[in-house]
């Protein structure tokens, strides 16, 4: 992935091969400025890469057209952002709502699934409530019921827990983590929280836009146990 702004030239990443297993928990870690949300946002089909493929799901996504690719990213993929990205002027609930919604599911089915996933995360109360009478770690939660109603396939997440203390930060993860194994869902997530780790089936450590062939020590790729 090469950036170019006018005579600025950036090679992002260079020679990602991977391939991610489904139904597992990932980690995207590494260093400030090494590619994490440019990795995350092409394999989510938000970024085009200037070379290369990304195959999801059996689709090529980067032979997609722009309408069919939108459509496969619905349909597919939950995404968790940082600043949560709700609504503000509509309800906790009819955040969700909204997202199934636009996956196909209309009327009285929407409103019991988006209740459904509010109950999962806690938030059953809070569910006529506008994001601006939430806390932070409530609107996450929000934000992660949104991503996993419908039970994409995929969720992706960045840096899900920078706003949040340690301990909701966790506390969240395992409510992600929990979630996406009972859905059976494949998880990338973009984090610099170490403590974390134990929570992913496989971390990935990106440095100046690669994957090294060594991690650094304390760091391993392959084995984070849950
Ligand atoms: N639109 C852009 N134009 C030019 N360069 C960019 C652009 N977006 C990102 N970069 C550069 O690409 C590199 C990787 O950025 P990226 O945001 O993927 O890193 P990151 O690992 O997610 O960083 P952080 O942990 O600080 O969020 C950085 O050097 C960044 O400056």
């Amino acid at each position: 992935m090469t950036y170019r702004n006018g005579d600025l030239v950036f090679q992002a990443l260079t020679e990602i091969d991977l391939k991610i297993r489904s139904g597992d928990i990932h980690l995207l870690m590494g260093p400030s400025g090494s590619g994490k949300t440019t990795l995350l946002s092409i394999l989510g089909g938000i970024l085009t890469p200037t070379a290369g493929h990304v195959r999801l799901l059996g689709v090529e996504i980067t032979r997609l057209s722009r309408r069919r690719l939108a459509e496969f990213r619905i349909q597919n993929i939950g995404f968790i952002f940082q600043g949560f990205n709700l609504f503000p002027a509509l309800t906790a609930v009819e955040n969700i709502e909204v997202a199934l919604n636009l996956k196909g599911l209309k009327g009285r089915q929407a409103q019991d699934q988006a209740r459904y996933m509010l109950n999962q995360v806690g938030l059953d109360d809070k569910r006529h409530s506008l994001p601006q009478d939430l806390s932070g770690g409530q609107k996450q939660r929000v934000a992660i019921a949104r991503a996993l109603a419908g039970k994409p396939p995929l969720i992706m997440a960045d840096e899900p827990t920078a706003a949040l203390d340690s301990r909701r930060g966790r506390t969240i993860l395992e409510l992600l983590r929990a979630l996406a194994k009972e859905e059976g869902c494949t998880v990338l997530m973009v984090t610099h929280d170490a403590r974390i780790m134990d929570l992913a089936d496989r971390v990935l450590y990106l440095e100046d836009g690669r994957i090294p062939q060594q991690p650094p020590q304390g760091v391993d790729m392959n084995e984070a146990q849950p």
